[in-house]
C-alpha cells in the first residue's frame, strides 16, 4: 500500500515512515496540509497517518479536506492521550482509526494490518455484489399501466422517510423486490436488509428469530442470539408474509412498532430499536382482521402507508417490457442466439392468467430459452398451460362483451396459425388491420 505520513515533526515522520516500510509498504512524508493535499492530488495513496495538531493546521480540518479529494482514503489520526473527544470526531467526520501518542511501531503495524483487512473485504463484497448482478435479471421497478405507476411511486416517496410500508398483492407480484428498492432508495441504505420470512418458523422460534434469546431460555437455547430486529439496526427489516404471523407475537410487533422497544426472549430487560419496517403479504388483511386472525390494531398501525402490486394479468402494458428483459438475460447468460418471440407466443403470453406472476414469467423464459432450437421462442417451447385452450370463461353465447370475445377470438387463431398472413386470411380481414388489433390487444 501507499502510505502518507503528515506530521509537523520530522522525529514522529522518520518512526513512522521506518515502521510502514517494515511491513512492506511505500512511505511518503508531509510536514503540512498544504504539501499533503498536494501529494493525494498527484498520486492515490491508501492510508494517511494524520496528526490532529499540525502546526497552524487544524487536523480535523484537514481530514475533510483530504477526503473530498480521496473519499476512499483510510485516514488514521495521531491523537494526544488525553484527547479522546477529538479523536471521536474525528471518527464521525469519517478518519479510519486513531493511534494515541505516544505510539510504538507495533501500533502502526496493527492499524495497516487492519485496513488490508477491510480492503480485502470490500473488494470481496464488490466481487459478490457484481456476481449476484450478473446471475439475475435486472430489477424493473417502471410500469406502463396507471395502478402500478402510482404505488411504486408512493413506495418511493415513503422510502425517503423512516415510515412503516405495507406492501400487498398476489404471489410474485415483486413484493420483497419491492421492499429492498425501497431500502436502496432510503437513507439507511449502507446499513442491513434482514429478511424474517413469517410463515417459515413455530411461533416460539419466530419470537426468537426476530427479538433474539438469552442462554437458557428455552431447551436448546445454549447461547444468546441478538434476534434480527438488534440485527436490523440502523437499517431496514422486513417482514415477509406478516398475514401469516401468530397471534400471540402480534402484541409485541405492535409494540415494536408504536414504541420501538421490545425484549430478549427469557429477558425483561426493554431495548430500544432502531429500524425501518416494511411489511409483506399476499393475504387480505382486512380479512383476516374480520376472521380474528390478524389483530385490528395491528392492521391499522402497519396500514399508514400502503401499497398494492397487482398481478401480471392485470399489467398487460408492462408484460411485452418483462418478457423480453428477460428473453434477453437469458439468452446472453445462457449464451442463445434466442431474440424474440413469435407472435403466436406473444399472443399465449397476452391470453394467459399468469397465476405465479413475474416469478411464473422468470421461470418460463428461462426453460424457453433453454429449450429454443432456433433464434425464436415457438408455442412449442411453451410448457403445457400454454397449449391448452386459450380460456374457459369467454366463450361464445357467454357473458361477455363483442369486444371481450373478438379479442379472445383473435388471440386463438394467432395461436393456431402458420404465420400471421395466415391468421389475417382466416380471420378475414388485410394483415394492417391485424396489426392494429393486436397492437390494441397488448400482442405486440
Ligand atoms: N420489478 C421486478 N423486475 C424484474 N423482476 C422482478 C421484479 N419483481 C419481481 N421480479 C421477479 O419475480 C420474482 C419474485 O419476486 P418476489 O419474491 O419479490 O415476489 P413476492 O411478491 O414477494 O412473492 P411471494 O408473495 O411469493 O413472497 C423475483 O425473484 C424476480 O425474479
Amino acid at each position: 500500500m501507499r502510505v502518507l505520513i503528515v506530521d509537523d515533526e520530522p522525529a514522529i515522520r522518520r518512526t513512522t515512515r521506518i515502521a510502514v516500510e517494515a511491513a512492506g509498504h511505500a512511505g511518503v512524508e508531509a510536514p503540512n496540509a498544504a504539501r499533503a493535499l498536494k501529494a493525494v492530488e498527484e498520486t492515490p495513496f491508501d492510508v494517511c497517518f494524520l496528526d490532529v495538531k499540525l502546526g497552524q493546521d487544524d487536523g480535523l480540518e484537514v481530514l475533510q479536506r483530504l477526503l473530498a479529494v480521496a473519499p476512499s482514503l483510510a485516514v488514521v489520526m495521531f491523537t494526544a492521550y488525553a484527547n479522546v473527544a477529538t479523536a471521536v470526531e474525528a471518527m464521525r467526520r469519517g478518519a479510519f482509526d486513531f493511534i494515541p501518542k505516544p505510539f510504538t511501531p507495533e501500533q502502526i503495524r496493527g492499524v495497516l494490518g487492519k485496513v488490508t483487512k477491510t480492503r480485502a473485504l470490500e473488494t470481496r463484497v464488490e466481487q459478490l455484489e457484481a456476481q449476484i448482478a450478473s446471475e439475475a435479471p435486472a430489477i424493473d421497478v417502471s410500469s406502463a399501466e396507471p395502478g402500478p405507476q402510482r404505488a411504486l411511486q408512493i413506495a418511493f416517496k415513503a422510502a425517503e422517510s423512516n415510515a412503516t410500508i405495507l406492501i400487498l398483492g398476489p404471489s410474485g407480484t415483486g413484493k420483497s423486490v419491492l421492499a429492498r428498492e425501497v431500502h436502496r432508495r432510503s437513507a439507511q441504505r449502507d446499513a442491513a436488509f434482514v429478511t424474517v420470512h413469517c410463515p417459515s418458523l413455530s411461533r416460539e422460534l419466530l419470537e426468537s428469530e426476530l427479538f433474539g434469546h438469552v442462554k437458557g431460555a428455552f431447551t436448546g437455547a445454549i447461547t444468546d442470539t441478538i434476534g434480527k430486529v438488534a440485527a436490523a439496526e440502523g437499517g431496514t427489516l422486513f417482514l415477509d408474509e406478516i398475514g401469516e404471523i401468530p397471534l400471540e407475537i402480534q402484541p409485541k410487533l405492535l409494540r415494536l412498532l408504536q414504541e420501538r422497544e421490545y425484549e430478549r426472549v427469557g429477558e425483561t430487560k426493554p431495548r430500544h430499536a432502531n429500524v425501518r419496517l416494511i411489511a409483506a403479504t399476499n393475504r387480505a388483511l382486512a380479512e383476516e382482521v374480520k376472521a380474528g386472525r390478524f389483530r385490528e390494531d395491528l392492521f391499522y398501525r402497519l396500514n399508514v402507508i400502503s401499497v398494492t402490486l397487482p398481478g401480471l394479468r392485470e399489467r398487460p402494458g408492462d408484460l411485452q417490457r418483462f418478457a423480453a428483459n428477460y428473453l434477453a438475460f437469458f439468452a446472453a447468460s445462457l449464451g442463445k442466439p434466442v431474440k424474440a418471440f413469435s407472435p403466436v407466443v406473444a399472443a399465449a403470453f397476452a391470453g394467459y392468467e399468469w397465476p405465479g406472476n413475474l416469478r411464473e414469467l422468470r421461470n418460463v423464459i428461462e426453460r424457453a430459452v433453454i429449450l429454443a432450437p432456433g433464434d425464436t421462442i415457438e408455442l412449442n417451447d411453451l410448457p403445457e398451460q400454454f397449449h391448452g385452450p386459450a380460456s374457459a370463461v369467454i366463450t361464445v353465447g357467454s357473458r361477455v362483451s363483442l369486444d371481450d370475445l373478438e379479442g379472445e377470438h383473435i388471440r386463438r387463431v394467432l395461436q393456431s396459425a402458420r404465420n400471421l398472413d395466415d391468421a389475417a386470411k382466416t380471420l378475414g380481414i388485410d394483415p394492417a388491420t391485424l396489426y392494429r388489433k393486436r397492437q390494441k390487444l397488448g400482442l405486440i
